[in-house]
């Protein structure tokens, strides 16, 4: 154990990772802690990171963020799930809903009903029994009071990275401007003592959270804690991002459409549409995955694509001596299912809970880095099944992803769910069984068999429970005002000024 109190937490970055940690830390424990963020005007934020998933509204509740005034301050919309566009196969398309799809029973999940009702023929498409799937169809939404959607929303990155400093200002945090020269170590047990800027400032604290980005400049270039590369399980290792113009209304989902080597994100805000493109450069070129961006956007592009390149892994280690990574210096896992900003806000919470006041212990540092180490690479095996089951084998790229090898633990739930429809959720894994159940589903994986509980049911039996469940879903979708009209009335945007 080190002794030495926390008092003086030091923030190094201000992109989305560095706001959020400030303005947590500053609202939660800002009372009894003394906190710094540093970031450099001339070092740009990597400037994505648009959408979210519904956890973030749980960090918002705990932040007691007004949600009408967030969406308005970052042009926000709502989001109900995904679109997978042709990555099942070319012109086929699955939306992975962040609803529950029908109804389980104690023994058997629906999609075990819903097997036996397509054998039948009177199954319809699964997503049609999850109200998000079919609000997200509908363009429809409204946070409801009772029996709600589950949603998340569509940001824009930088007024959020705004609206958070204002948070964490007004509760006390100091921001620092200035580029960081050099970190310096203490000679006897290597923890970090300060922060030498280039003006010659020195800033000291006890506690560094390293937020600088894909360079890791605390945890890795001072720390050297080493990083898993997972290359070869996800061989995307280049974006290009580009906004363009609204051409309608915003559509209440993000849409991911596969191409030739990579796949496109299309985020809809209330002003704008993010854009972009993550690639494999062992496919494609730059310039070619530039051409396919061009020209699959609509509406005026605002800027220049720019090119962004990132190797998928994780750090060995978030938390070492007291230096926590959080953000793009943790580790990355392509934006497929838009989980990063969630990595944050779990590094955020899980650090408040074991905040290391009287001295940093090691059994917390352990705890901590099995924690994110665990989630990690449940999310990196999600985002793996959307390469690698597909019937997609028209390009090179795909033909790879359908033949690499996957690790262990997917294999073994793949092969589960073929052979008996089942699929457990790891305890505090983030994507829970209806999630895998759509992705494999929409990935073209039928199960071969379903589980014998549901013969319990007579066939008419089963018909009028499939039938009482999609009428309830109409009736949800049909008392839903438009997406646009909603947030017009909801939240319109303030981000004009
Ligand atoms: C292509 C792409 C798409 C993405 N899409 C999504 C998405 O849809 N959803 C999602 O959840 N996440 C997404 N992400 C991830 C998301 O963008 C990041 O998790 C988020 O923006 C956090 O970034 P960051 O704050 O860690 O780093 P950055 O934004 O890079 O910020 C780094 C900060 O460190 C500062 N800094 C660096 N060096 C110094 C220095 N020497 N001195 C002083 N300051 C310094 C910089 O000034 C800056 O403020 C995406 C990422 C990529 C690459």
């Amino acid at each position: 154990m080190n002794n030495r109190k926390i008092k003086k937490v030091v923030i190094a970055g201000g992109g989305t990772a560095g706001w959020m940690a400030a303005a947590s830390l500053a609202k939660l424990l800002g009372k009894t802690l003394d906190i710094t963020l540093i970031e450099s005007d001339d070092i740009p934020t990597v400037g994505v990171g648009e959408a979210t998933i519904p956890t973030l509204i749980t960090l918002h509740q705990l932040l007691k963020i007004n949600e009408k005034e967030f969406l308005a301050a970052v042009q926000g919309t709502f989001k109900l799930g995904i679109s997978f566009e042709n990555w099942r196969d070319v012109n086929q398309d699955y939306i992975h809903s962040f609803g529950w799809t029908g109804k389980d029973c104690w023994a058997a999940g629906f999609q075990h009903f819903w097997k036996k009702g397509l054998d039948l023929g009177i199954s319809e498409e699964f997503g049609k029994y999850c109200p998000e799937w079919a609000a997200a169809k509908a363009n429809k939404f409204a946070v409801l009071s009772r029996e709600g959607l589950n949603y998340a929303y569509h940001i824009d990155a930088g007024l959020y990275a705004k609206f958070l400093r204002k948070m964490a200002e007004e509760h006390g945090a100091q921001r620092q401007e200035g580029k960081i020269k050099r970190v310096n170590l203490n000679a006897d047990d290597g923890y970090i003592e300060s922060l030498l800027l280039e003006s010659g400032q020195v800033i000291d604290g006890d506690l560094f959270i390293d937020c600088t980005g894909f360079r890791g400049l605390l945890i890795e270039q001072a720390l050297h804690v080493g990083y898993d590369d997972w290359s070869h399980w996800l061989p995307c290792d280049g974006a290009i991002a580009v906004q363009t113009e609204s051409l309608g209304e915003p559509i209440p989902y993000t849409r991911s459409i596969a191409h030739g080597a990579g796949w496109q994100w299309r985020i809809p805000l209330q002003e704008r549409v993010g854009n972009g493109l993550v690639f494999s450069s062992k496919f494609w070129s730059d310039d070619q995955a530039i051409d396919c961006l061009t020209k699959n956007i609509e509406g005026k592009p605002l800027n220049d694509p720019r090119v962004i390149k990132f190797k998928t892994g994780q750090r060995r280690k978030h938390w070492h001596k007291n230096c926590v990574a959080m953000g793009l210096s943790s580790g990355f896992i392509e934006p497929l299912e838009s989980t990063s900003i969630h990595l944050i806000q779990r590094a955020i919470v899980r650090l408040m809970q074991m905040f290391p006041y009287d001295g940093i212990r090691q059994p917390d540092v352990e705890e901590f880095n099995a924690q994110m180490k665990f989630e990690s690479d449940n999310i990196r095996d999600f985002i793996i099944l959307h390469y690698h089951v597909t019937d997609r084998s028209d390009t090179e790229f795909w033909r790879h992803c359908r033949n690499m090898e996957v690790p262990e633990s997917l294999t073994h739930r793949i092969e589960l769910f073929k052979q008996t429809g089942r699929v457990f959720k790891v305890p505090t894994e983030l994507f829970g069984e209806n999630s895998w159940i759509q992705v494999m589903l929409g990935q073209g994986l039928m199960p071969e068999q379903y589980h014998p509980i549901v013969n319990m049911m007579s066939d008419a039996e089963l018909k009028d429970f499939l039938v009482g469940i999609r009428s309830q879903v109409d009736r949800t979708v049909a008392q839903l005002p438009s997406h646009a009209d909603f947030i017009r009335h909801f939240a319109p945007t303030m981000a004009r000024d």
